[in-house]
């Protein structure tokens, strides 16, 4: 059976990216694409796109599922988009795969209940590469003996997100095995605020964004005489799109949200 998918955000780094992807993939058809402005009536006629992707543009999601009825939402938009976005799709019976990040912990209790409801699958997965999910599933085991972690996360300057979502999703799966601490000095203070990073559960989150980056993280863990450093770079975003064409086949097996892809590899 050939996967009908529909792409929110065609015309972003990794809308585009994951456009080319589902067009080359033979198990999957571009059914349709979602943006928020006219920006043409198919694919083709964005400058950016060759003659053949003739993937109709909707700028409303109902309109988009009730002419072209895809399997899967895939979105890749930005954080005040895709909460909307994944509500809709399940909605409309449609299995979202969310690489956008920047969710809050009740929008994913949401969204969980709603998947649930409908019997439906739902991916949310805050970075699709296969060496950081290892990265994260590294720290975390990591973690059950070095609980002192710092995590360094460092992305290109056009991320609307902070931290990122990929750090986030680190600092929780460590937070599930690292035994409870308050790291640094008692009585430490800040001079310039915000010196210290993020604090997740004790646990410091550094952003950084420069432009020539891409994504990269390390985590990094401190002990007696010792520094243990585990760090992943996503040096384009091809790296993303195995992942990408992986959640396509895997959500339509599912009928729960799951959120993170260490939970399925
Ligand atoms: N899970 C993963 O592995 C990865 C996740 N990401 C995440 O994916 C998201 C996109 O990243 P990236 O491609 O770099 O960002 P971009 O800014 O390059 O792309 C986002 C695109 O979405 C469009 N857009 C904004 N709002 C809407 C909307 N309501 N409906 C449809 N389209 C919309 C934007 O249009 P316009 O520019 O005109 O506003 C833009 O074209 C981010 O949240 C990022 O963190 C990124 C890399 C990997
Ligand atoms: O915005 C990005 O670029 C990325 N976003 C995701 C995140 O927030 O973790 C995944 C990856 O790091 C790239």
């Amino acid at each position: 059976m050939t996967i009908r998918v529909a792409i929110a955000g065609p015309r972003g780094k990794m809308g585009a990216e994951a456009v080319h992807t589902i067009m080359k993939n033979g198990k999957m058809e571009l059914v349709a694409v979602l943006d928020y402005k006219e920006v043409g009536v198919t694919l083709a006629d964005l400058d950016m796109f060759p003659s053949n992707y003739t993937a109709p543009i909707f700028t409303d999601m109902k309109e988009l599922v009730a002419a072209t009825d895809p399997d899967v939402l895939v979105d890749l938009t930005n954080p005040h988009a895709v909460y909307k976005h994944t509500k809709e799709a399940l909605a409309l019976n449609v299995r979202p795969v969310i690489g956008t990040t920047g969710f809050t912990d009740a929008q994913l209790e949401e969204l969980t209940a709603l998947a649930r409801e409908k019997d439906l699958g739902c991916i949310i997965a805050p970075n699709f590469a296969i060496g950081a999910i290892l990265m994260m599933k590294f720290a975390k085991e990591a973690a059950k003996y070095l609980p002192d972690v710092e995590i360094i996360e460092m992305h290109h300057d056009q991320k609307l997100d902070a931290p990122s979502g990929t750090g986030v999703k680190t600092a929780q799966m460590i937070q599930e095995v690292r035994a409870q601490k308050i790291q640094g000095h008692l009585e430490e203070k800040e001079t310039i605020e915000g010196a210290r990073g993020a604090d997740f559960d004790g646990m410091r989150i550094h952003s950084v964004r420069l432009p020539g980056l891409v994504a990269h993280q390390q985590v990094l863990f401190g002990g007696d005489g010792q520094l243990l450093t585990i760090r992943h770079d996503s040096l384009n975003r091809a790296s993303f799109m195995s992942g990408v064409a992986f959640c396509v086949e895997e959500v339509m097996k599912m009928d729960q949200l799951v959120y993170g892809l260490e939970n399925i590899i």
